[in-house]
Order: structure tokens, then C-alpha cells, then sequence
């Protein structure tokens, strides 16, 4: 399709999926489950996800009472217009305006540079009748930061901008169709009015006088829009994990390459000890990032119910794991669809194994609701907090608890003495503690050098992600261990799933042997034995990997793979897609008599002298 016909191609279906939500009609997780087989980013995500949430976040009563039974019934349709051209991950540093004029008890939405123009937001561009804008609030000439707004953006009767804004799409991005199904959009105010009540005032008030009510909690949930969608994001990165898995595994068992005894049959590739190594750990993760993803939401809602409690205290704790898991797995995951792509071999290429688009629909992802690098800094902030207060009587609690032990896990030596030890849940934990907690401590002790704390932080950035990333593996690490804990119905399932939390484990350890090596939190000798470990795993999960893949239980059409197929009947289908392809409708192609033609007879008559 065309890019105009993809998008129109998008409108229909959502609008489709929206009636059909209404019609069955569909619980909200049914009709989640709906938007991943529509399987196409559009503006129902921005609008469900985001514009929604963020006026129940945001909004007063009074806000919510006259905008979300419009929303709900979708006679608005809103997107969420947070980054610009100039800023996306400083937040703070956003410069559209909000002037309260006390005359007419207005705010003026303006954008005073080119740099402060909305840039980004998903159905801003051609779809959206309203938008939650975040710009500075001024009042009496006074900066007040950042603060949402409800604004109308087109008219309802005909569509058009209103006068004052200008709006369009950002043009095309990465990849055939992917995210071009979305119209990211860009904005431009032009001193355009919205009446004072369409500031969201949850939070923070201007009154009619124009006098500024600062919020009595805290400024940070104005953010909970993020969060919320982060905490979506974690679970989504194991859908799309599973979804190259399922492909890169079921086709490694059909094909074969080498391996051929006195002209017998070939082996699978599967068999390849090298081909496990790189297959099975993403299996692994697979089913490690969605029960971390359960845990997630779990937190999530934990934190949601307290915050309505007016208790705060796990605020910051439920900002750092959504932040941080965001970041991993969707680093993870896009870095393990590309590695399933090679998996393939060349036929993994192609567009029709599933994976291209796979690949670049999921890639925004390690950037958009925050930058994967920004994040995991938030990470290192609130560790780095953590371990300052060590000591202070104030016990780390949630998922920093380990840091309460931080005596004994400062000077623990690592008790595997042989293979097997590695899957004992106490030793695999205690190691991913120790490694954490121990990179933690040394960039603390590092920043303490520096007299300038933000200064020390700057020149250790890099130090400071690697810590923030071993306290999350530890996090996914736990929480799979946790769930092995729990009931899990039948003995077979239960052996496969420890299988997959150990690789996850081992394969983490073998990847970060650096780490773990200099941290002391291993010896080499262990690190053998790690993999060692690992190996025989490989060899318990290869009988069951095809069956753990097929457990997804997703269809050959959602999966959209020739090489994926459930029947393994790859190499007739692969040359039915060939010969669907539109450069195969003729043998010999357009542009032959223009330039091959030509060229040859040119090579043959200086041939002939
Ligand atoms: C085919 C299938 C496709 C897959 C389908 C799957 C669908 C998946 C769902 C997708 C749904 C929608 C699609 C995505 C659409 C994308 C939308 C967007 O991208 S919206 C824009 C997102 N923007 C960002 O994320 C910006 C990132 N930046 C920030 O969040 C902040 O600015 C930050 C955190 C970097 C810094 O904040 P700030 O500037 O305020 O710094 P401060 O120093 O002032 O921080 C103060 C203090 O607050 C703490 N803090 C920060 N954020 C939060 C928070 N969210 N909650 C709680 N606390 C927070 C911070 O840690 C500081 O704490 P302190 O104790 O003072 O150190
Ligand atoms: C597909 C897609 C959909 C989106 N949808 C929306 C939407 O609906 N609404 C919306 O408001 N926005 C949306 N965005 C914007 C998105 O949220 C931002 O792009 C994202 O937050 C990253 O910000 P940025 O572009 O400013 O990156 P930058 O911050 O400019 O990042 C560039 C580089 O600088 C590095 N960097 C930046 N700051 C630091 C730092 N402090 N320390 C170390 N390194 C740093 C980053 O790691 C990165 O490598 C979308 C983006 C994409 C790609």
C-alpha cells in the first residue's frame, strides 16, 4: 500500500475494531486483545492509552464529568502532544506557552520558536479532534513549569484546524509499513485562546483572578500518564519477543544445513549448539518478560490505589521499575527480534518471514514514552538515593530490599561448587544480588569523589546505566523465581519453565561475565560451571522448544511468517509468495527494452570490434 492508502487502510480497521467493541461487545481486556490482532499502530492507541488516562489522571471532577463521556463514546477523538522539535526527553525544558489572561480568562497556547513545535504525537497529525497539550504555565508574567491542557484542535463539522493552529503530519518513518500506519503529527500555536477550565487542574490551579495554586502532592503525577503506558510496554515486549521467537524456532527445526552422514538426511539447525546459545535465551526471556510484566502490573495497580490513599511513599519506587523495565525489555527485545531475523539465515530477510516489519514496528519503542538510556538514569537516580540512605535507619523495602543485607552482600562469596548448584534458586539470586548491589555501591563511592554531585554524576553516566540494568535483570530474574514459587498446573510445565528461568539466569551471567567477574561476585572457575549448567539446559529445552513456542498459541495469520508456519511447510509457501510478488506478473520486466536492452547490444557490437 501506499502510505495514504495504509493510513486510510488503519482508519478502517480501528474504526471497525470500535464497533465491533460495541457491538459484541467486548470487556476491556478482550478488546486489548483485539488491538493486537488488528496489529497495527493508529490512533486508538493514543486516545485509549493516553488522552484517556491522562484526563482521569489529570482532570478535576468537573474536567471528567464533561470530557470523558465524550471520549468514551469516541465523539472526540484526543492524542497525547507532550514532545517537541527541540525537546522530547527533557521534559522540563518544553517551551510551548500557556498565558493566563485574566481579561478573558483565558489561556493564549503559543508557540514562540520553531524548536517549541509539537513533534511526534501519534494521531495529532490528520486524525485528532482534541489534544492534551503540555506547555508552561505562565501567570502574571511568572514561569510555573510545565502543565496539561485539553485543547480543541479541528472543527467538528468539517475537520479543519482551527484558526491559530497550524498542523500536519511528520512524514514518513523507518521502514515500509510499520508505524507509518500512524500519523505523527506536528503543531504549531499561533496565540490560540482556550477557556481557564481546560487547564487540568488535579493537580495545580490557576484561579479567576489568575492567581497559581500550586499542587499539595506531588508535581511528579502529572507524569502517571507515562507510567502507566510504561508499565503496558513491559508486557507488550513479550508478545513481540515471542512472536520472532516462535518464528526463529519453529523454522530452525525445519531447516537443515550440513551435518549429512553417507548422503543421509541433514541436521536441524536447531541442534546446533551455537544456534541454541542465541535461540533459547530469547525463549527464555520470552516468558521471563511476561510474568515480570504481571508482576508489573501488579505494582502498577498497588501504586494507583495508594496514590488515591494520598500515600506516596511507592511513588518513586513504582517510577523506577516502570522506568527501568520499559527500558530493558524493549532494549532486549528489539536487539532480540533483529537477532532472530539472523537466526533465519538469509531467508529471514525476507520480507514475508515477518520479521522486517516486526522489526520495525517494535524498534520505536526503546525510544518512544522515553528515551531507553534517559530511563535507565532515573534508574541509577533513585539507586544511588537508596544506597546514600544505607545506614540511615531507613530500610530499603520493595525491590531494593536486597540492599538492606548490603553487609553480607558486599563481602558474600559465591558458595557453587558444581554445575548443578547454578540451579539452585537462593545461589542464582544471591549472585545477581551481589553483582547489583556492588555496582550500585561503586558508582556511589565513585560520585562521592567528585565535590559536585550532578558534576560526579555527568562523567560516571555510562557506569551508572550498567548498574541500573543489573538491578532490573535482578528484578526479572526474581519475580520469574517468584512465579516458579507459585502454583503452576502440571509437573512437565513447571520442569520446562525452571529450565527457562536458569537459562534466562545463566545466559545473563554469561553475557555480563565482566560484571560479575570484576565485581567479584564470581569466579572463573564458577563462570565455567555457569555455562556448563547452560548447556545441558540447552540440551533439556530442544525436545520441548518447538511445543513451548506453539504454547503462544498464535495463529499463522497473526504471526504473518512463511517461515513461522505451524505446519512447517516452508519451502513450497516461500515459492508461492515469490510468485505472488508483482516483479514475477511478467517474465521479462518493465524497463527492459529502456536500459537492459540497450546495455547488452552496446556490449555486443564493441565486442564484435
Ligand atoms: C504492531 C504492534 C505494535 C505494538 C503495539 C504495542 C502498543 C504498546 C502501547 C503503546 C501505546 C502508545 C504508543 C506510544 C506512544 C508514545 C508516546 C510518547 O512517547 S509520549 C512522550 C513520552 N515522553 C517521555 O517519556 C519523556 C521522558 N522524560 C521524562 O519522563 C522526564 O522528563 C524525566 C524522567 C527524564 C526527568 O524528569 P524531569 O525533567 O521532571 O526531571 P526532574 O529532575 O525534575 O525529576 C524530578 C523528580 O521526579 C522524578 N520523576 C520523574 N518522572 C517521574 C514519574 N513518571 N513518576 C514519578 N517520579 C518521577 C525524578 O526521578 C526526580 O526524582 P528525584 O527524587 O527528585 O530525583
Ligand atoms: C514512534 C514514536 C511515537 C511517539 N509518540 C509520541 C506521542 O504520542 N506523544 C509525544 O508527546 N511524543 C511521542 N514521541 C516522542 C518520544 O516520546 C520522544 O522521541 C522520546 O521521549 C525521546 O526524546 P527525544 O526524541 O527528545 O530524544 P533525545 O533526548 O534527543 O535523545 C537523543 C539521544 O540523546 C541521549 N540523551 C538525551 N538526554 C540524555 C541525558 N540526560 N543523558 C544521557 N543521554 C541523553 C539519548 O540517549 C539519545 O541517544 C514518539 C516517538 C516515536 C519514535
Amino acid at each position: 500500500m501506499t502510505r495514504k492508502e495504509l493510513f486510510k487502510n488503519t482508519l478502517r480497521k480501528s474504526v471497525h475494531a470500535w464497533k465491533l467493541i460495541n457491538e459484541l461487545p467486548l470487556s476491556d481486556d478482550e478488546s486489548l486483545m483485539l488491538r493486537h490482532f488488528m496489529d497495527q499502530p493508529g490512533f486508538l492507541d493514543l486516545h485509549w492509552r493516553m488522552f484517556v488516562p491522562a484526563i482521569k489522571g489529570q482532570g478535576t471532577e468537573e474536567q471528567k464529568q464533561k470530557w470523558l463521556p465524550l471520549a468514551n463514546k469516541m465523539q472526540i477523538i484526543g492524542c497525547y502532544a507532550q514532545t517537541e522539535l527541540g525537546h522530547g526527553s527533557n521534559v522540563q525544558g518544553l517551551e510551548t506557552t500557556a498565558t493566563f489572561d485574566p481579561q478573558t480568562d483565558q489561556f493564549i497556547l503559543h508557540s514562540p520558536t520553531q524548536t517549541s513545535s509539537k513533534w511526534w504525537p501519534g494521531g495529532l497529525g490528520k486524525v485528532s479532534t482534541h489534544a492534551v497539550i503540555y506547555a508552561r504555565l505562565i501567570t502574571d508574567g511568572k514561569d510555573h513549569g510545565v502543565h496539561g491542557f485539553i485543547v480543541q484542535l479541528r472543527n467538528m463539522d468539517d475537520h479543519s484546524p482551527l484558526p491559530g493552529i497550524t498542523i500536519g503530519d511528520i512524514g514518513v518513518k523507518f521502514g515500509n509499513g510499520a508505524y507509518n500506519s500512524m500519523d505523527n503529527g506536528f503543531l504549531m500555536f499561533d496565540k490560540f485562546c482556550i477557556p481557564r477550565d481546560q487547564m487540568l487542574m488535579r493537580l495545580s490551579k490557576v484561579t479567576r483572578e489568575g492567581k497559581y495554586v500550586p499542587s499539595d502532592v506531588p508535581r511528579q503525577l502529572m507524569y502517571g500518564t507515562m507510567v502507566s503506558v510504561r508499565q503496558t510496554i513491559v508486557s507488550n515486549a513479550s508478545i513481540a519477543m515471542a512472536r520472532a521467537v516462535c518464528i526463529a524456532t519453529r523454522y530452525s527445526a525445519v531447516r537443515r544445513q550440513f551435518g549429512s552422514q553417507n548422503g543421509g538426511i541433514e541436521t536441524q539447525v536447531i541442534d546446533y549448539k551455537t544456534q541454541q546459545n542465541r535461540l533459547f535465551p530469547l525463549l527464555a526471556s520470552a516468558y521471563a518478560f511476561r510474568f515480570v510484566g504481571e508482576w508489573l502490573k501488579w505494582l502498577y495497580t498497588d501504586v494507583t490505589q495508594r496514590l488515591e490513599a494520598s500515600d506516596f511513599a511507592t511513588l518513586p519506587e513504582a517510577h523506577a521499575c516502570t522506568a527501568g523495565l520499559k527500558s530493558m525489555t524493549t532494549s532486549a527485545t528489539s536487539d532480540g527480534i533483529e537477532e532472530c531475523r539472523k537466526l533465519c539465515g538469509g531467508h529471514g530477510y525476507l520480507w514475508c518471514s515477518g520479521l522486517p516489519e516486526l522489526f520495525a514496528v517494535y524498534v520505536p519503542a526503546c525510544t518512544y514514552e522515553g528515551d531507553n538510556v534517559v530511563l535507565q538514569l532515573q534508574v541509577a537516580r533513585f539507586l544511588m538515593k537508596t544506597v546514600s540512605q544505607l545506614g540511615s535507619g531507613k530500610a530499603p523495602a520493595g525491590t531494593t530490599a536486597y540492599m538492606g543485607r548490603a553487609k553480607h552482600l558486599l563481602q558474600c562469596r559465591s558458595s557453587i561448587r558444581k554445575a548443578e548448584d547454578w540451579l539452585n534458586p537462593a545461589m542464582v539470586l544471591e549472585t545477581f544480588e551481589a553483582r547489583a548491589l556492588r555496582m550500585a555501591v561503586s558508582c556511589a563511592n565513585n560520585l562521592s569523589k567528585f565535590e559536585n554531585q550532578e558534576q560526579g554524576f555527568s562523567e560516571l553516566l555510562a557506569d551508572l546505566v550498567e548498574a541500573a540494568i543489573a538491578h532490573c535483570q535482578l528484578i526479572v530474574v526474581s519475580k520469574f523465581i517468584v512465579k516458579l514459587e507459585g502454583e503452576i498446573k502440571g509437573k512437565g510445565v513447571k520442569n520446562q519453565l525452571k529450565n527457562l528461568c536458569y537459562i534466562y539466569a545463566l545466559h545473563l551471567i554469561h553475557k555480563h561475565l565482566g560484571d560479575f567477574l570484576s565485581t567479584n561476585s564470581i569466579t572463573s572457575e564458577q563462570a565455567s560451571l555457569a555455562n556448563h549448567q547452560l548447556r545441558s539446559l540447552y540440551t533439556q529445552v530442544r525436545p520441548n522448544a518447538v511445543a513451548l513456542v506453539d504454547a503462544f498459541d498464535y495463529t499463522d495469520h497473526y504471526l504473518g511468517s512463511v517461515l513461522g508456519r505451524y505446519d512447517g511447510n516452508v519451502y513450497p509457501k516461500l515459492f508461492e509468495e515469490a510468485l505472488k510478488d508483482p516483479l514475477n506478473d511478467t517474465v521479462v520486466p518493465d524497463g527492459y527494452h529502456e536500459y537492459i536492452r540497450p546495455l547488452i547490444k552496446q556490449h555486443l557490437r564493441s565486442a564484435r570490434l
